[in-house]
């Protein structure tokens, strides 16, 4: 792939990859254009009425990449950088990501520009209302279906629900055109967990690719929110330690190993890792890339591993919690240090795996249990990630070979459908 060191406009980064496996396929020139750019991207406006009395008006966005195998399918982003490109390349990620699953699902990604922390639960519930309403004509439990993602959750998603129920509904609950509900309210059991855990899984696939046994591996874990947190949790579920974890605030670091479980209480409380009592050290955010270990899982956002720290890593395994944390350059210095990169689209799929089985329940009101939801993600991963590995082994990276991989899972459909 050519590595532009400059290159951190996510969605051109996107094309880059979808380009470097179109060329390594010897895929007709259509496939490559096709999936270049998102069918449809719907920017809306959305008022809100402010505690105070007052009006403001947020951006928002729905992208819907791609629809060949099947609805759209992709999270929401709340978050004050989101940009048109951001959500471009994050439905674009969504349908090789859904393609890797073999879910008959294309991808799609939404986006609004805003910081949560500075709105009131009332305002929150007002905004997610909004953005549900605007997004109202393109979205739908056969068309497209949203889920959480970065700073949204399962109580925004029963908002969601509420709202384009009374608006599509006539006296009905849609359930099934959100995922990622609250079990109480239609979700699906180990849905929560089902990122975090999936990037556990993934890293212990890579560990025992590399003929090695988790016990004993050092795992760190850049981001503690919903994928960092369950992802840490899993890795030392699996027999690894983990020695370091960061959030936006600061980095934690204990040689022995943090006590996940008590971690994840200090934040349910502190809404941040900072002051956990059971570190060794805390340390500057960034210093998280200067842990030796043996894993590195970064599940905080885009663009993390950079040309400026990839140096700095020192792991056997990189396993990619977040989506496009590694930018192109950054890719080649830790290939070129024989680093086993485990890519998004693999790596954190087990979210959107999950998300699917919800739908299927939903459609058929009959619910699965949290052992049988877990056991059929694992399942559908490691298989994944074993066809990969196959077409791995043929001479490409791993991220390479995800892409090659799900790129003809899109591509026939297209072909089939006569859009080629
Ligand atoms: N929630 C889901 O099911 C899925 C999420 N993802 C991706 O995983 C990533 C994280 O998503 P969530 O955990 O849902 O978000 P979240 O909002 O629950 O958590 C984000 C975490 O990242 C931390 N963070 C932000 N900037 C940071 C920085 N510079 N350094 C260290 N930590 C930082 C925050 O403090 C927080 O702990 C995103 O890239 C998202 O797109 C991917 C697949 C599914
Ligand atoms: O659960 C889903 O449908 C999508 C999750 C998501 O946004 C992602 O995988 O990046």
């Amino acid at each position: 792939m050519p590595t532009n060191e400059k290159e951190r406009n996510p969605f051109k980064i996107a094309q880059m990859q979808l380009k470097a496996a179109c060329d390594a396929l010897g895929e007709d020139e259509s496939v490559y254009l096709l999936l270049s750019e998102p069918e449809r991207v719907l920017k809306v406006s959305i008022p809100v009425k402010m505690d105070d009395g007052s009006s403001k008006m947020f951006t928002g966005y729905r992208v819907q990449h791609n629809d060949a195998p099947g609805p759209c399918k992709g999270g929401v982003r709340f978050h004050p950088n989101v940009t048109e490109d951001e959500v471009k390349a994050l439905a674009t990620w969504m349908t090789f990501k859904c393609g890797v699953m073999n879910l008959p699902y294309g991808g799609a990604k939404g986006g609004v520009v805003v910081d949560p922390n500075e709105l009131s639960q009332g305002e929150l519930e007002r905004l997610a209302r909004g953005y549900a309403k605007a997004i109202t004509p393109i979205i739908g439990e056969r068309r497209d279906i949203p889920a959480p993602d970065v700073n949204t959750n399962g109580q925004i998603m029963v908002w969601m629900t509420d709202e384009y129920s009374k608006l599509r509904g006539v006296g009905q609950t849609l359930m099934a055109t959100f995922t990622g509900k609250p079990v109480e309210f239609g979700g699906c059991h180990a849905r929560r967990e089902a990122t975090g855990y999936g990037v556990a899984l993934m890293a212990k696939e890579a560990v025992k690719y590399k003929g090695l046994e988790m016990k004993g591996q050092r795992s760190v874990v850049q981001g503690f929110g919903n994928v960092g947190s369950y992802a840490a949790l899993y890795l030392e579920e699996l027999g690894s330690k983990v020695i370091a974890v960061s959030d936006v605030n600061c980095c934690l670091y204990h040689p022995d190993g943090l006590d996940i479980k008590a971690l994840m209480k200090h934040t349910e409380q502190n809404k941040t890792i900072k002051g956990f009592a059971g570190a060794a050290k805390e340390m500057d955010r960034e210093d998280v890339f200067k842990v030796e270990c043996d894993i590195f899982a970064p599940c905080a956002l885009e663009n993390a591993i950079t040309v400026d720290n990839a140096d700095d890593i020192k792991a056997k395994i990189i396993c990619e919690g977040a989506n496009g944390p590694t930018t192109p350059a950054a890719e080649k210095v830790l290939l070129d240090k024989g680093i086993f990169i485990v890519p998004d689209i693999l790596a954190n799929a087990g979210g959107v795996t999950v998300s699917y089985f919800e739908w299927v329940q939903n459609l058929h009101s009959f619910y699965w249990t949290f052992d049988e939801v877990q056991q059929k993600q694992e399942a559908k991963m490691i298989d994944s990630f074993n066809q990969i590995v196959e077409i791995m082994e043929k001479g490409y990276d791993m991220r390479t070979a995800a892409y090659m991989f799900s790129i003809k899972r899109i591509a026939t459909p297209m072909r089939l459908r006569g859009w080629f």
